[in-house]
């Protein structure tokens, strides 16, 4: 396949640790950027029979991305809704330093993938992210559409939009999914000053989430998690995630025991969830859920940092990245933001 391949200085917001550049202006903010796209041969063979998997372009960063990034206050551009700086945490009991300095910065519109070898620090970012009790954090700071995180509680941290799936998911004695899902639905929408939702209403608003998860209907009688299988104690936490429209969804190793089947309902259920508005950050240790969610950027977590960060330019991505660099280009310029004609 023929390989176009450019070189572009464009802006990066995702972050790694060892870069703190500031990104006030244009010119510090721009990144060299190798990026190769393959050449769509389809285009100019058009008999040729279509792909049904859409072509990926991979940006291999020459240089570290910022610790920072100030895009929501740029024209058009998409907001930040996580910001994490330099975060460094210990394990509350031994005092034992895991996070040394992780930076993080995600946009709404974008999906991210944290891999990594076991005992990298993966899933403790993710717990400190939702204030997992066992962690202190020891230093650095973390912001979550502008608001301190760690200054929440880890509840207010729900209700403000953060949603975390969980590598073993509890079981709630007593408790039915559907009143689980109705009470967590009814406290968000609280939350955000609105009315709750009466159940027969909430029952035509919850069952087409759990068609379209390949999920029995009758699930939603049965206790939370009580007596789930792995796969189906996923499915029902992609469902939550659903149900509750999260601006940020960590799901921390969703993958884990799935077989073929269950990891495609899972992935298009993420996938049917994302909207321009919202993100996904995944942590797994498998390339095999990324072949079926496209991630926007994939970190590499050593030791307790991000080590390494690629940009994946699929085509919804690069639409997201061209989106981002123009924004930029207009603020610094000061022209008026691109308006739909
Ligand atoms: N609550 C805890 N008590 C004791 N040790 C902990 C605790 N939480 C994390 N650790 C240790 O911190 C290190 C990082 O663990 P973490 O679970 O974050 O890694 P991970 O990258 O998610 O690994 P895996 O891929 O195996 O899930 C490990 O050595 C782990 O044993």
């Amino acid at each position: 396949m023929a390989l176009l391949t450019y070189s572009s200085t464009i802006p990066f917001s995702s972050s790694s640790s060892s870069t703190s550049l500031s990104s006030r202006r244009f010119p510090a903010t721009l990144f060299r950027t190798h990026v190769s796209v393959p050449l769509n041969p389809w285009r100019f063979r058009s008999r040729l029979p279509r792909p049904h998997a859409p072509l990926r372009a991979k940006a291999t960063l020459t240089v570290d991305s910022p610790a920072t990034g100030d895009a929501s206050s740029r024209n058009g551009s998409p907001r930040v809704l996580l910001q994490v700086k330099d975060l460094k945490a210990v394990i509350k009991e031994s005092g034992q330093e895991i996070l040394r300095g992780v930076n993080l910065t995600i946009h709404e519109g974008e999906v991210h993938a944290i891999m990594g070898k076991n005992g990298s620090g993966k899933s403790t970012f993710s717990k400190v992210l939702v204030g997992h009790q066992d962690y202190d954090v020891t230093g650095g700071s973390v912001l979550f559409k502008d608001q301190n995180l760690l200054e929440m509680e880890p509840e207010e941290r729900s209700h403000v939009g953060l949603f975390m799936s969980f590598q073993i998911p509890v079981e709630i004695p007593g408790v039915s999914n559907f009143d689980f899902l109705h009470m967590a639905f009814n406290a968000r929408r609280k939350n955000h000053g609105l009315p709750p939702v009466e159940p027969l209403e909430f029952y035509s608003l919850v069952t087409p989430k759990v068609a379209s998860l390949n999920m029995n209907p009758k699930f939603l009688d049965r206790n939370v998690n009580e007596g789930f299988s792995g796969g189906e104690k996923k499915r029902n936490e992609i469902l939550q995630l659903a149900v509750l429209e999260a601006d940020l969804a960590i799901l921390d190793e969703i993958d884990s025991g799935l077989d073929v089947d269950a990891l495609q309902d899972v992935a298009n259920a993420v996938n049917g969830l994302l909207t321009p508005n919202n993100s996904v950050l995944i942590i797994t240790h498998y390339q095999r859920l990324l072949d079926y969610i496209n991630p926007s950027y994939v970190h590499i977590m050593e030791e307790g940092m991000i080590v390494k960060t690629e940009l994946i330019a699929h085509p919804r991505a690069l639409m997201h990245h061209l989106k981002s660099l123009l924004a930029v280009l207009l603020a610094d310029y000061h022209c008026p933001p691109l308006k739909r004609v």
